[in-house]
């Protein structure tokens, strides 16, 4: 278990608080241990960002947390609810939205088309209240009730164009273009608008600004610490420590699959392991910054 740094309170059980807990989550590939006993609260509304050198664990973390990958020990909670096993598909519906490292969009859907997917979870027309039902209804209920689907149909293309907004005119003017033709900033910013659609209570944005120029990023930046003063609670991995500094509420540092220090910005900054762990994994901070840049 890593240092706490400023903060002396280490609970093993999930605060009440806590809209993400987790406790122990340990993940294995044959003899690496990626994700190593890792324990982590998230408060209602605070943004918390995961650093560390490349192949410290941040996307395997990420991957437990979000349905992708599974556990081999520990355990998650949402707003203390059990959800260590839940799908993905499960873990949307109960507000939990991610984007990630490469992005993924599909690049033959267009830019509503791709946002709209995210709104689907929330689909109230063309659902049944029983998921017991599944699909078949669903298809029937769409058939017998256009004019409802329709309507909300609508509603969520209208949402969409609101969300779309909050890029500007980066996204806007490209609404029906399909994603292949955009940008690679603009293909990372649906994945976000995605994300969004979803109305997530926890979103996980995973280097939400890699391969963005220093003009993008800031653009970036003011989007995510748009959607901090929101209320949103965010859970950020990201290499560019300025921004992780003028985010975060507290930063969680992970190295070998442990976290090895968690606290304020800078104290955590400052802290003598942290800096071993990235200098020994030859990862200055100039060294992060010029990955980025080529990417
Ligand atoms: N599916 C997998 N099978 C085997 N090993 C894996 C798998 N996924 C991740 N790993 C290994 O687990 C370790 C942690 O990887 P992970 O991608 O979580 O690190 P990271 O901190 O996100 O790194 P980066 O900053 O480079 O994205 C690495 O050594 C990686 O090679």
């Amino acid at each position: 278990m890593g240092s706490e740094i400023g903060n002396s309170t280490n609970a093993p059980v999930a605060s009440p608080a806590s809209l993400l807990s987790l406790r122990g989550l340990t993940r294995r590939f044959g003899g690496l241990t990626a994700v190593d006993d890792i324990d982590l609260d998230l408060a209602k509304g605070e943004l918390v960002s995961i650093i560390g050198p490349n192949g410290a664990g941040k996307t395997t973390l990420f991957n437990l947390v979000t349905g992708l990958d599974r556990p081999d020990g520990g355990a998650v909670r949402l707003d203390g609810e059990p959800v260590t096993h839940f799908s993905p598909e499960k873990l949307a519906g109960h507000g939990i939205a991610r984007t990630f490292q490469l992005g993924r969009v599909f690049g033959n859907l267009s830019v509503m088309e791709n946002v709209l997917i995210g709104a689907h979870t929330r689909l109230r027309a063309v659902k049944p209240a029983t998921p017991l039902i599944g699909p078949l209804l669903e298809l029937g209920l769409a058939l017998l009730r256009p004019a409802a689907v329709r309507a909300e149909e609508e509603r969520l293309r209208e949402e969409v164009r609101g969300i779309l907004a909050r890029f500007g005119e980066r996204l806007l003017p490209r609404i029906d273009q399909p994603a292949y033709s955009l940008s690679y900033a603009n293909r990372r910013r649906v994945e976000i608008a995605r994300a969004l659609a979803l109305k997530p209570r926890l979103l996980l944005l995973d280097e939400p600004t890699a391969g963005m120029n220093p003009t993008e990023t800031t653009e970036m930046q003011g989007l995510v610490a748009e959607l901090k003063a929101e209320g949103l609670t965010i859970l950020l991995i990201e290499h560019k420590l300025d921004m992780v500094m003028r985010l975060s509420d507290r930063v969680v540092v992970m190295d070998e699959g442990k976290k090895i220090a968690e606290g304020a910005g800078e104290d955590v900054r400052n802290d003598a392991k942290v800096i071993e762990a990235y200098l020994g994994h030859g990862l200055s901070q100039r060294a992060a910054d010029a990955r980025e840049t080529a990417a």
